[in-house]
């Protein structure tokens, strides 16, 4: 399995532009093996000219490998994958032609293969594209086919000629309209997946993030607790922190609930700024903020608290008119093995000792404490 991708790797490459391009190009590969063989019975049962028909096959079997040499070197000519795809249906369009003047009572067979050549173009080209290489390929065969029967009257006859001409003209205006309608209905169904995708971030986003303060919300802090409980990181502490706004409802009141909101954002950002790089803070329900504090001893947890403290005192939100913003905490070591529900319960306690002593401070949590409240139930 390991030998086969590696082989896959050395012909197609690595990069999926490239492979893509060289999986249109292994397709077109098998159309001329298969005109090759049947070009070979031709010739076998006398229907061709054998020196006409070797001529066609050398020039079509090393044109195919020419172009697998241009797709694997595109890196240097740096080619669209349109302006590749024109260039082998220009090409094959060439072996349509002569295979047509070469190919006697077969001729009219070949023209099925510049109307295949021409669905091909749907899917890589756009719809003028693919229209400009029809009219290319009417010319082309018109030319073709006028030149036949000027000079070899007898085996191409005039009246035969033109009406070939007539039904392969009328096949191809056709298949190049219909290919440019599914070209559209591609175009349409590649946009759809792309709107399809960026809806399903924002829906990500709006399910994991707190559309007012930008934190992680509630929902989201529950996985992350979860992820950090299947953690096992032997000795090293984890402390969680209950973060409550102090007097949040006189602000509301006295300022506004616009003020109040801005309040929540500004907090929100300036806690996050004073965090360490592993803390995860989350909006945990109204003015109410739940921070994790992975691998920190109370010590360092207090000390990340009080710096956020700080910096909270320090903050300035428009409309609050210099009113100071403080904030209480209850801190709560994870004892070994313990749910985080029955951590949170403790820092829960911890949060309603540091108001009732007077707010503004932080309260760590006694670990005997028993636990009453589970998370995520609220
Ligand atoms: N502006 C705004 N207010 C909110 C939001 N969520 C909750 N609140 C308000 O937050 C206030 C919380 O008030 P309380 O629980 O009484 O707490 P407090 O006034 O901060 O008092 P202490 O916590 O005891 O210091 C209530 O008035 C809620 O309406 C929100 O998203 N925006």
């Amino acid at each position: 399995m390991n030998a086969l991708r590696r082989l896959a790797a050395l012909l197609c490459g690595i990069d999926p532009g490239m492979r893509r391009m060289l999986q249109y190009w292994a397709a077109t590969w098998v159309l001329y093996v298969i005109c090759i063989v049947l070009l070979s019975l031709q010739v076998a049962h006398g229907l061709s000219d054998p020196d006409a028909a070797r001529g066609l096959m050398a020039f079509g079997a090393c044109g195919a490998l020419s172009f697998y040499g241009l797709i694997r070197a595109n890196g240097v000519f740096k080619l669209a994958p349109d302006q590749l795809a024109v260039a082998q249906a220009a090409f094959s369009l060439v072996c349509a032609i002569w295979a047509y003047a070469i190919s006697g009572p077969l001729r009219a067979a070949m023209l099925t293969m510049t109307v295949v050549i021409i669905v091909f173009c749907m899917f890589a080209l756009r719809p003028r594209q693919t229209l400009m290489l029809s009219a290319t390929a009417i010319a082309g065969m018109g030319t073709a086919m006028w030149w036949l029967q000027a000079h070899d009257p007898l085996r191409f006859p005039p009246i035969t000629e033109l009406l070939t001409f007539g039904y392969l003209a009328g096949a191809l205006v056709s298949t190049a309209l219909l290919s440019g309608e599914m070209s559209k209905l591609r175009s349409r169904t590649k946009r759809q997946k792309r709107e399809l995708s960026d809806a399903l971030e924002t829906i990500k986003v709006l399910a994991t993030v707190d559309e007012l303060t930008s934190l992680i919300n509630r929902r989201h802090m529950n996985e992350v607790l979860e992820r950090e409980e299947r953690r096992h990181a032997p000795g090293a502490d984890t402390c969680i922190a209950l973060l409550d706004i102090d007097f949040f409802k006189q602000v509301n009141d006295r300022y506004g609930h616009a003020t109040g909101d801005a309040v929540l954002r500004v907090f929100s950002a300036t806690a996050r700024a004073a965090l360490r790089a592993n803390d995860v803070l989350a909006r945990w329900g109204g003015e109410e903020f739940l921070l994790l504090l992975p691998d920190a001893a109370p010590d360092d947890a207090r000390a990340v608290l009080q710096r956020m403290a700080e910096q909270v005192r320090a903050m300035t939100v428009p409309g609050l008119d210099g009113r100071q913003i403080t904030f209480s905490a209850g801190l709560a070591k994870r004892r070994a093995d313990e749910p985080f529900a029955d951590t949170i319960s403790r820092a829960d306690k911890a949060l309603y000792q540091a108001k009732e002593a007077g707010r503004d401070r932080i309260a760590l949590a006694p670990a005997d404490i028993a636990p009453e409240r589970r998370y995520g139930s609220r």
